[in-house]
């Protein structure tokens, strides 16, 4: 999905060629000019999260009369909008009932004509992937305006958020060089080829369903609106739109993990499905995020960040190169393992290294006279020998490819860290670039953490015990102390 800049090989013998890629952007943007042509429900103002009064007070009626509004109404906040307690509530408290019927949902699209048009039409509309499918059904709800059931709901929806999907070709200079910008130029061009393909087979074969052009812009924003705003567990069949419960916005000072929703049946017999949300602390701020997200993540997810350090990381990606001579071996050995030919590792700033990623180093470094422990006799202990250093030649090359390719991700940034630093101090930035800069500084600081620790190991070769030396000692050749023991003596 993301884009890749050549890998780095490792030259030279004895050593296999090592390809190391660290995700890296794509040399050109193409973002494309915003355009919108789609109509939308009458009274949407559709600028970041801004609804008119108009159709705030008119959402909280839709919202009261399906009886949703249980403990709290949706209200403006600082992140936009956001549920409102009504009055004070206890941890545990339900906040909001929302009756399946308001959910836009797989059941949702089937029921609809958009579902009849895709089954109807027989060929791939019957195989659309389920985010494909809500994200036309928002389309197609907001192109009939005040007749969708769903009117109230659509036109509170924000036009965009800050999710780096969203950003101008301008704004997206300011994160050159990050991870994130390569990840945000994939997830573009997945959504552009996804729109591709139902622009060609659903939208232009039902033109009575989509009236006026419907644009790759209007495609991002239905991608873009699901991405920040369908609670995490819901994923694939059962991805769902909850109107109202999905004004809840995340808050850092809540750090339990407990899920905080159910779905459950209500009404007679519990025939009637509701999505139940109640507060998972004493306080009316609710908490729907996965809390193990970067915040990179977070940054193409929902468009902010957080100052908190455990929340920069960088994910290092190794391969097993097909041009390495021991490939089959490696990988064989890599699959026994729980891994494969590609691995990635997120590293995050202030964390230890994955436990994984030196023994997966020292396998894709292994050559040489050190290419012994390959052979099929030593498979089911290779891993054991790989967790500690195997030999100075392989340290020392797991050691330079890392440096390097920490050196030449940090040179493709256009700022250091302590002019990132400065900025950030200087205070009243921009929401977008406020975000840009704290990507681009936790990534550098990750970069020059792991370089670090590969600079520390360097300087500690020659005192590292190597596998030799282990095994000598193992088999009683070598004391404690190094000495080499003589039987005759
Ligand atoms: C699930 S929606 C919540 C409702 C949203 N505030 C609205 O106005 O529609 C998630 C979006 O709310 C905003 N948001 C949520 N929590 C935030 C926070 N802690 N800081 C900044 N923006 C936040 C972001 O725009 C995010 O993409």
């Amino acid at each position: 999905m993301a884009s890749l800049l050549p890998p780095h090989l490792l030259s030279g013998h004895p050593h296999p060629p090592l390809r190391l890629r660290l995700r890296l952007p794509s040399p050109r943007l193409t973002t494309r000019p915003l355009r919108r042509l789609l109509p939308r429900a009458a009274g949407a103002t559709l600028g970041t999260s801004s609804a008119t009064d108009a159709a705030m007070q008119e959402f909280r009626r839709w919202v009261s009369s399906h009886g949703a509004d249980a403990g709290a109404a949706p209200g403006a906040v600082a992140e936009g909008l956001g549920l409102v307690a009504a009055r004070d509530l206890p941890r545990g408290e339900v906040v909001a009932e929302v009756p399946k019927k308001l959910w836009m949902d797989a059941d949702a699209v089937a029921a609809s004509d958009l579902g009849r048009a895709i089954s109807g039409g027989g060929g791939a509309g019957g195989e659309l992937r389920p985010w494909v499918a809500v994200a036309l059904l928002l389309i197609r709800e907001s192109a009939r305006g005040a007749d969708s059931p769903w009117a109230p709901y659509l036109a509170i929806l924000p036009r965009e958020t800050d999710s780096t999907i969203f950003w101008s070709e301008e704004e997206l200079l300011e994160i050159q060089g990050t991870q994130l910008l390569s990840t945000t130029m994939g997830v573009k061009e997945y959504v552009q080829s996804e729109f591709e393909s139902v622009e060609a087979e659903i939208i232009s074969a039902n033109k009575e369903l989509f009236p006026g052009t419907v644009t790759f812009d209007d495609f991002l924003w239905a991608f873009g609106i699901l991405r920040s705003r369908v609670f995490a567990e819901l994923r694939g069949d059962k991805l769902a739109l909850i109107p109202f419960a999905d004004l809840v916005n995340h808050s850092d000072d809540i750090t339990s993990k407990e899920s905080s929703w159910e779905i459950k049946g209500k009404g007679l017999f519990g025939r009637d499905v509701v999505f139940s949300l109640r507060t998972p602390v004493d306080v009316k701020s609710g908490e729907q995020y996965d809390l193990e997200k970067s915040n990179a993540e977070l940054a193409l997810d929902y468009g902010f960040t957080e100052p908190n350090s455990s929340r920069d990381a960088y994910t290092l990606t190794l391969e097993i190169s097909e041009s390495d001579p021991f490939y089959d071996d490696k990988l064989d050995i890599a699959e026994l393992n729980g891994m494969g030919e590609t691995a990635y590792f997120d590293i995050v700033l202030g964390e230890s290294l994955p436990s994984q990623m030196l023994p997966y180093l020292r396998l894709l470094c292994l050559g040489g006279t050190d290419a012994f422990l390959l052979e099929a006799l030593f498979r089911n202990a290779v891993w054991d020998h790989l967790e500690l250093p195997v030999s100075r030649d392989n340290e020392e090359a797991m050691c330079r490819v890392i440096r390097n390719a920490c050196k030449s991700a940090l040179g493709a940034y256009q700022t250091t860290v302590e002019e990132d630093e400065e900025l950030l101090k200087s205070g009243n930035l921009q929401p977008r670039l406020q975000i840009a800069i704290e990507i681009r500084v936790g990534e550098k600081k990750v970069l020059q953490q792991i370089d670090g620790i590969f600079k520390q190991r360097e300087e500690e070769l020659d005192d590292i015990e190597y596998y030799q030396e282990r095994r000598l000692k193992d088999i009683g050749l070598v004391g404690d102390n190094g000495e080499i023991i003589f039987w005759e003596s």
